[in-house]
């Protein structure tokens, strides 16, 4: 049975915990670590078998499990993923902005190799990376919109040296067209799916991203768009925003659920 160490007990930490405990993903959760010591006693509480709460996330990965899944924020990403790496654990990563820093990028690549370890991305709040991956070679051009409620943006970073007010925003409205690296580092809990999408295909400086705010809206929807040699791709996923935390979608989570279900069976295994 694997062992797994979880980096962040937030609304999709618990959810994923939830999921290793109830038996559907077939591990065991043995520590959780999260800045917030009152989140991680939380989670703990509302599981049958009890993870170690551990003191900060390098101890995750000194612990004797198989792979650390960082479910916290790009900046836990910086700060742990090359110790779980150097510690030859694997790495799940939901927080996948952090990986449009070239350097971080590199980093990690690096030590995926020099420690043979692996860093798992999840597809997260979208579908679709399966033919992006396919058509890379032949893509020209690709874009995603993301519509939220304003609710959903609540807290971002763009909004530090932005005029515009979330509160008073009444019909849907473009907050934000560039490209993805910027909107990772504006909006870094919004719009992780638009680094999925350029690591996936053509790089963070040539994927489009526009983000709108619709108070009229009780998801959360990406648009995307790719075209090329090999044809024109066009799909939307209209995403049911999480309870507890209306920025990240319920596929996000089912996503990340999935992909340690793969990692933890040994079974046979569809898709690209
Ligand atoms: N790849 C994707 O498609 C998606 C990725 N995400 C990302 O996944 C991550 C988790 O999402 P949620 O659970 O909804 O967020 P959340 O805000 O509900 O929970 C995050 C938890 O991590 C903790 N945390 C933050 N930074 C930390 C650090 N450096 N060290 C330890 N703990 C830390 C917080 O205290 C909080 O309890 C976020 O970064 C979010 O942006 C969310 C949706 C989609
Ligand atoms: O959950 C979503 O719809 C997308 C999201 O927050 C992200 O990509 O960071």
């Amino acid at each position: 049975m694997k062992r797994i160490g979880l980096l962040g007990c937030g609304a999709m930490g618990t959810q994923i915990a939830l999921a290793i405990d109830s038996g559907k993903v077939p591990a065991t959760l043995t520590h959780v670590f999260d800045d917030s010591k009152e989140k991680s006693k939380l989670l703990v509480e509302k599981l049958t078998h009890k993870p170690e709460i551990v003191e900060n996330s390098h101890l995750l990965s000194s612990n004797p499990i198989d792979i650390v899944v960082e479910a916290a924020s790009q900046d836990a990403v910086r700060d742990a993923g090359l110790s779980v790496l150097q510690n030859k654990k694997d790495l799940m990563i939901m927080s996948v902005g952090a990986l449009l820093d070239e350097s971080i990028y590199d980093i990690l690549s690096d030590a995926c190799k020099d420690f043979k370890k692996t860093i798992y991305l999840p597809s997260g709040a979208i579908a679709g990376l399966d033919g992006i991956k396919s058509v890379k070679g032949e893509l020209e051009s690709i874009s995603i919109t993301t519509t939220k409620h304003p609710r959903s943006l609540k807290g971002a970073k763009f909004f530090e040296n932005s005029e515009i007010n979330l509160d008073e925003i009444n019909s849907s409205t473009v907050i934000f067209e560039g490209i993805a690296k910027e909107a990772v580092s504006l909006f870094p809990a919004n719009i992780n799916v638009a680094a999925l999408l350029s690591l996936t295909g053509i790089g963070s400086e040539k994927t489009h991203v526009k983000i709108v705010a619709d108070p009229n809206t009780d998801k959360n929807t990406h648009h995307i768009e790719a075209e090329g040699k090999f044809g024109k791709m066009t799909y939307t996923i209209e995403n049911y925003p999480d309870e507890n935390n209306p920025k990240t979608s319920r596929l996000a989570i089912l996503s990340a659920i999935e992909t340690l279900k793969k990692y933890c069976s040994n079974d046979i295994q569809i898709g690209t």
